[in-house]
């Protein structure tokens, strides 16, 4: 069992609206703390025990999430211990790699995983000062109890000016992901040509802005026109819409006659098929993620790949950005000084209310979000 299971099935599950600790019968009370505006605890009356709501998964996916595969439940918080905090979630971000790992991860009533920017409302942990801002791990929850291990703080040099969201985002583990797949997978360098889809979203906008940055020349692709124009907008040099070009193929050729010496896949599926064809003597693939596909029943056959990695001597390589953790502090330190320069824009899809968070995990599969999707608790 892994410390996150562990921690899954130590929570207790209120099913009535009374406080279970003291009786079912004491009302809970929203109490806003002292450390208002972002503190408001739903605490019992009499004993001030602290309930969270998180989501569980109610029900394996079957292709496509539907709101009904979830359940918001409520989950008691025992009181702190000596050495702990109790965080509140802030921000909650909503990521594609929620839907595989759900399967291969999670069993049915488990909370769904994710990572949350959190703030310190009550601690007994003197490294810990109330009203600290971190990033933790702790699935879709709006409160938890920590003993700090298993928090990230965010860099001391982040500016007041800058939304905290976007440790979960430009700033966190998409934008390190943009980082890792194209300085240490890629190996890109300037003067090339970079292949990026899913382009308007967390990773992809990041991978296209680095590449600038970096010096290349760089192609993206989306799936609406307002998201080929914002590609545009932040430096794409070219940029189409994968839904309505008549032929990918014509659409690829059209951005890159001379083909492409470096292509992030984050779809994987057909568009990476077709692509293939498209690279270079020599070219990189760093496959990154497959979202075409992972709300497939059945899985995709061909076409195979062989023939043009062996023609073009291609090189490809998957990867978890969590693997490259030695180069963590190095890139977020250089995302968070391009972000600062203006050289590296970002944009959020921000869902209010912790109670929308099914809604937008699904809008962000299904291509609604421009940027990272996040949602304020
Ligand atoms: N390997 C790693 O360590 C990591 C991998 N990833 C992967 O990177 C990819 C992007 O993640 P992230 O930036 O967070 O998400 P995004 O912010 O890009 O959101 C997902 C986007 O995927 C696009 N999409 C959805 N379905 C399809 C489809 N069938 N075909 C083409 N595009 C589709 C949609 O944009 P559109 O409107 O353009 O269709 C949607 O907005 C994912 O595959 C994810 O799993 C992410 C983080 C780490
Ligand atoms: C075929 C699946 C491809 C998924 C690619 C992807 O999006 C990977 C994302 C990982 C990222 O590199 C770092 C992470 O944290 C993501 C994985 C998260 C796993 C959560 C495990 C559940 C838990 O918290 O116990």
């Amino acid at each position: 069992m892994s410390a996150y299971q562990r921690w899954v099935a130590s929570d207790v599950v209120i099913r009535s609206s009374g406080c279970l600790f003291c009786s079912p019968l004491t009302p809970y009370t929203a109490l806003a703390s002292s450390l208002a505006p972002f503190s408001i605890s739903l605490c019992c009356s009499f004993c001030r025990m602290v309930t969270a709501k998180v989501w569980v998964l109610k029900k394996h996916f079957e292709g496509f999430p539907k709101p009904s595969d979830f359940e918001m439940k409520q989950v008691a918080l025992a009181n702190l211990k000596d050495g702990e905090l109790l965080l509140e979630s802030v921000f909650l971000s909503v990521d594609p790699y929620m839907r595989p790992y759900s399967k291969r991860d999670m069993k049915e009533g488990d909370v769904m995983i994710g990572t949350q920017v959190a703030r310190i409302v009550e601690s007994k942990n003197p490294a810990f000062a109330v009203g600290t801002f971190v990033v933790a791990n702790r699935g879709w929850r709006t409160h938890f109890i920590s003993d700090g291990k298993d928090l990230n703080l965010l860099p001391a040099s982040w500016p007041e000016s800058l939304p905290k969201s976007l440790a979960l985002g430009t700033v966190g583990m998409p934008g390190l992901t943009a980082y890792v797949g194209l300085f240490e997978i890629c190996k890109m360098k300037p003067g090339e040509t970079v292949l990026v889809n899913a382009a308007a979203g967390a990773v992809g906008s990041v991978v296209g802005q680095l590449a600038k940055i970096g010096g290349c020349k760089v192609v993206g692709c989306a799936g609406s026109d307002s998201k080929v124009a914002y590609l545009k907008n932040i430096g794409f040099d070219e940029a189409f819409n994968y839904k309505t070009v008549a032929s990918l193929d014509e659409a690829l050729r059209k951005a890159s006659p001379d083909g492409y010496d470096c292509f992030f896949d984050n779809v994987g599926g057909e568009f990476a098929s077709i692509a293939i064809n498209h690279m270079k003597k020599f070219g990189r693939i760093a496959v990154c993620g497959a979202i075409s596909q992972y709300n497939d029943s059945v899985p995709q056959k061909g076409p195979y790949i062989q023939i043009p990695m062996i023609f073009n001597e291609l090189s490809m390589k998957g990867f978890i950005v969590s693997s490259w953790h030695n180069h963590r502090e190095e890139g977020v330190k250089a995302l968070l000084k391009w972000v600062l320069e203006g050289k590296l824009k970002y944009h959020e899809q921000v869902t209010e209310r912790f109670e929308n968070m099914p809604a937008a995990f699904i809008g962000m599969l299904k291509g609604e979000n421009l940027g990272k999707a996040v949602v304020k608790v």
